[in-house]
């Protein structure tokens, strides 16, 4: 059984710097609680806006809407394309985490590992930049990503190594 504190994996985010700030450490660049609170707040905004359903019938009379609603469409094929191979990419990172996490559990290693953390935020920053992605967008993925995969480490450790305990473990 593992006798490691979360308060010693799932670290705070230490600063509030913005993230995109050229020449921050890669320590400044992870997100702050206010950060994530301030993002999930706009998302209830949206949440409380109105919605519409776009269908052929709210275009039947106006070849504006029309061929808007097409495009629409188009683009949602993409969309939906690109969920499909993230859900891919994400059940694969998952696998691979979750046995680093078997491999961490049988060495007596700590679920989390900074060192990585900061490379992994400083090249993700990098990336982001270079694909005319929003820096944070890149940092809200990557502190989601590895939040996960330290407490399915600890899942397995707290199970004696055993992987048994993740669903996402083939
Ligand atoms: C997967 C690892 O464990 C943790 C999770 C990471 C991740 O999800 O990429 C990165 C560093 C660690 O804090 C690892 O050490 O490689």
């Amino acid at each position: 059984m593992s006798d490691i504190d979360s308060s010693d994996w799932l670290r705070p985010a230490e600063n509030p710097t913005d993230a995109n700030a050229a020449g921050a450490d890669a320590a400044d660049r992870r997100l702050d609680a206010a950060a994530i609170a301030q993002a999930s707040s706009v998302s209830d905004e949206i949440e409380a806006e109105k919605s519409s359903t776009i269908d052929e019938e709210a275009a039947a009379n106006n070849p504006e809407v029309a061929e808007a609603v097409k495009r629409i469409e188009a683009l949602r094929q993409t969309i939906d394309n690109i969920d499909g191979a993230v859900i891919h990419l994400l059940a694969e990172r998952f696998k691979a985490t979750a046995a680093v996490g078997v491999l961490k559990a049988g060495a007596g290693f700590a679920p989390a590992d900074y060192k990585r953390e900061d490379y992994q935020i400083a090249r993700l920053q990098r990336i982001a930049i270079d694909a005319g992605l929003d820096t944070n967008i890149a940092e809200m993925y990557r502190e989601f990503v590895v939040t996960e995969s330290k407490k399915r480490h600890k899942r397995i450790a707290d199970a004696g190594g055993d992987p048994g305990v993740l669903d996402v473990f083939a």
